[in-house]
């Protein structure tokens, strides 16, 4: 599979404080990348180095090959779509209206969206299970509402490279649930996607590599099982978690953590 994300001993930070020196992840075609750590250590960041929109201290992001700085804006976005932690909407635009927004990369000179663009949007709507939400103000909207109509923006874009913050942060369980089938299966037909989460059950569920950033900025990365174990888990957020195992409907392993306190 073709390396879509390739970050070369990257380091990034604010001011005089280096959040992270050295970190390297390579993420490709069809693969899930769940990205944890703690509050503050600088998981955002990484993905405003991946934008671009971030200058980067040391180290090389390369997108599809190409350093992100070379990448001509419009071209980047028709690429990377990324769902902000929170986003306000200035204006009362509908959710339909938002999720349409998505295509803006794609239109051609005429740039307007066509009968195509708005029927994409429309199945953006539906994957996410939101349609009967397309004509309600975006603003009104609640906070698991307004994620998943920023997820279905990104997947309007069609993008090769999807970067979501957070996306089931404010979700139920079975939107969660609901959110991350519909992560995996648009993997499989080719983006790769980089989601934070806290989650680290989400990860068991649909990543193919987790990727742990601890407090030193030092990323670890391999397979969820590999990466996060009750003493990673427990050194990394200072506190005793315990990994719980239980069997699924097809008889596979699923697992998911709990604090102590
Ligand atoms: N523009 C900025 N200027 C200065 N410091 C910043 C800026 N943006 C973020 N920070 C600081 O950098 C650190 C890392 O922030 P970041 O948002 O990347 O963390 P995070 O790992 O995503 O956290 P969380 O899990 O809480 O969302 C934090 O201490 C934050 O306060």
């Amino acid at each position: 599979m073709a390396v879509v994300l390739d970050l070369d001993r990257v380091c990034c930070g604010y001011r005089d404080t280096d959040l992270f020196t050295d970190v390297s992840l390579r993420v490709a075609e069809s693969e899930v990348l769940c990205l944890l750590g703690p509050n503050g250590v600088g998981k955002s960041t990484l993905l405003r180095a991946v934008l671009g929109s971030l200058q980067l201290r040391a180290g090389r992001v390369r997108i599809a090959g190409r350093d992100v700085g070379e990448w001509r804006r419009r071209a980047l976005a028709r690429t990377v779509a990324h769902v902000p932690q929170a986003a306000a909407a200035p204006f009362p635009f509908t959710v339909a209206e938002v999720v349409l927004m998505g295509r803006t990369p794609h239109l051609g000179v005429a740039r307007s969206p066509g009968r195509a663009d708005r029927e994409i949007a429309a199945r953006c709507l539906e994957r996410l299970g939101i349609g009967h939400l397309a004509h309600r103000p975006y603003t009104v909207t609640s906070g698991g509402e307004r994620q998943l109509v920023l997820v279905a923006r990104a997947l309007a874009q069609q993008p090769r490279l999807l970067l979501l913050d957070e996306p089931a942060s404010d979700l139920d369980l079975g939107n969660q649930a609901m959110l991350l089938r519909t992560v995996r299966d648009l993997a499989a037909g080719g983006p790769a996607v980089v989601m934070i989460s806290h989650a680290p059950e989400h990860a068991f569920a649909v990543a193919d590599t987790a990727a742990l950033l601890d407090r030193d900025g030092v990323l670890r990365t391999g397979t969820p099982a590999e990466v996060l174990t009750e003493s990673e888990l427990t050194r990394v957020y200072g506190g005793p978690v315990r990994v719980l195992t239980g069997t699924g409907p097809d008889g596979s392993t699923v697992r998911g953590c709990v604090p102590l306190l």
